[in-house]
């Protein structure tokens, strides 16, 4: 049967607007269909390569088309829960981001320190609730699963009306902005028991087998609170495995410009207020299915505007630097979180040379994925467990960019464990290509003996 563009449409859901296709050999590609001028197999049918694609290419394409079974496509795996886990992180980003706003301008007390002394916002528990509340009426209660940072014994007690009143309102607020984000919004306002349920609901503890999902409600509160960056961090992992990552980066913009206005404010304005997030630009959000070979970054929804996707993205990829001298490498701002001392011998032996980039948050995993820093280094003391949740979108996101993450060992980390990477060694290691994990990885072996850790 001659192919035309309309039943080819039409019986292909998964091209999409932005004129990608999903054939047997190549998924994902950036591809545009355009009707007429051009014949093919008596068709009306032209393909139009928006990336620079040789003939061949080309011609293996249009083999693949031939052998599809048109009757019968095959949807992209996870495309809906990509699809939901996309829009909720956006407005969760979107929720908090007024409630940053708010904070700069206000006492403090939304602000709760935890058992272990970190930092909990209304943020944190109302993006919980939201994400949980969206996750389950979009995909069914029952199927969703969810290992999540936070729980309600804080929220909970008599004590604390006001801070639970002020999450039950951030939530109703952000959900009822739900449409604008293609979701849809309860049909009444979450009681005060509906919202502590969507926070408990987060109560799977992951490990091998199944599926579940992962989510940082904020992860970089510190930097939440300092009115820095902070990120928005949601995974969906099966058997084991990460298979999708979603990360909302609300101050990083989509152009690279942040970087350079990060070293500024640290070197020569440390000393003043940190920005408003009006002067930040505003921020990104960055996606990607495991195997795909592909991750897309798209802007954040401001304003009244209504959330088109995958129309706004665009794809990211890891740097082409594999010379340590040129490289950048960041690590976490806080020195109890990872040992500076450490990662500065490192760096100086291997010859990296640009000062550390010090961000809070899975901002630094973003920013290998994007291509503004080429090195990431975690060296937690020895007896902290990192957690599952702080790691598996920024990994996924990475590796689907062109990176390697793994720990220090060389080895993957390991999201099957439950709500810990249990069996990590010594740190976790992320770079933008092969070359620069493997001499960084040496190099960790060469100093690790004689450091103090
Ligand atoms: N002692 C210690 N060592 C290592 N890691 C710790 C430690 N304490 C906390 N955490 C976790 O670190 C998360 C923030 O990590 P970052 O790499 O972004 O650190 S930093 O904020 O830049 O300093 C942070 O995530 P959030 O709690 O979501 O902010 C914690 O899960
Ligand atoms: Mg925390
Ligand atoms: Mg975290
Ligand atoms: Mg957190």
């Amino acid at each position: 049967m001659p192919l035309n563009c309309s039943s080819l449409a039409a019986k292909v859901p998964h091209i999409l607007g932005q004129g990608r296709i999903y054939t047997p050999n190549y998924v994902g590609k950036f591809f545009c269909f355009f009707p007429c001028k051009r014949t093919y197999q008596n068709s009306s049918l032209q393909i139009v390569s928006l990336s620079k694609l040789n003939q061949s290419f080309t011609s293996s394409i249009m083999e693949d088309l031939k052998s599809l079974d048109l009757s019968s496509p095959q949807p992209e795996k996870y495309s809906k829960e990509m699809d939901i886990a996309v829009r909720a992180v956006q407005m969760a980003c979107s929720l908090c981001q007024k409630v940053q706003d708010s904070m700069i301008s206000k006492a403090n007390s939304q602000v709760q320190a935890k058992d272990d002394n970190s930092l909990v916002t209304v943020a944190d528990w109302s993006v919980q609730a939201t994400v949980s509340w969206i996750l389950s009426e979009s995909l069914g209660n029952r199927n969703v699963s969810i290992v999540a940072e936070e729980d309600v014994r804080t929220l909970s007690k008599a004590d604390k009306a006001g801070l639970l009143e002020a999450v039950v309102q951030t939530v109703n607020e952000c959900l009822s902005e739900a449409p604008r984000f293609g979701l849809k919004a309860p049909q009444m306002f979450l009681t005060t028991a509906e919202v502590l349920e969507a926070i408990s609901h987060c109560n799977s503890t992951g490990g091998p087998t199944g599926r579940f999902w992962a989510l940082d409600p904020v992860d970089g509160t510190l930097g939440f609170v300092r009115g820095d960056q902070y990120a928005v961090a949601l995974a969906l992992i099966e058997d084991g495995e990460v298979v999708l990552g979603v990360l909302g980066c609300p101050n990083y913009p989509m152009r690279k410009e942040w970087l350079n206005y990060h070293h500024r404010y640290h070197r020569i304005i440390s000393k003043l207020t940190p920005p408003t997030s009006e002067s930040w630009d505003k921020g990104c959000v960055i996606y990607t299915r495991k195997g795909s070979g592909e991750a897309w970054m798209q802007p954040l929804l401001q304003g009244q505007k209504k959330l088109v996707w995958p129309n706004s993205a665009r794809p990211v990829q890891v740097s082409s630097i594999d010379n340590p001298a040129l490289a950048t490498f960041c690590e976490p701002v806080e020195k109890a979180n990872s040992s500076h001392s450490f990662t500065a011998g490192l760096a100086h032996s291997v010859g990296l040379r640009m000062q550390p980039l010090r961000v809070y948050s899975m901002v630094k995993y973003a920013a290998i994925a994007r291509g503004d820093a080429e090195v990431f280094m975690k060296f937690a003391r020895a007896g902290y467990k990192e957690k599952i949740w702080d790691h598996a979108a920024g990994v996924v996101i990475i590796e689907e960019a062109g990176g390697v993450v793994t720990d220090a060992g060389g080895r993957p980390l390991d999201f099957s464990k439950g709500m810990y990477l249990e069996g990590l060694d010594r740190g976790i290691i992320a770079c933008a290509g092969a070359k620069l994990h493997d001499k960084i990885i040496k190099a960790v072996d060469a100093s690790w003996n004689s450091s103090s850790l």
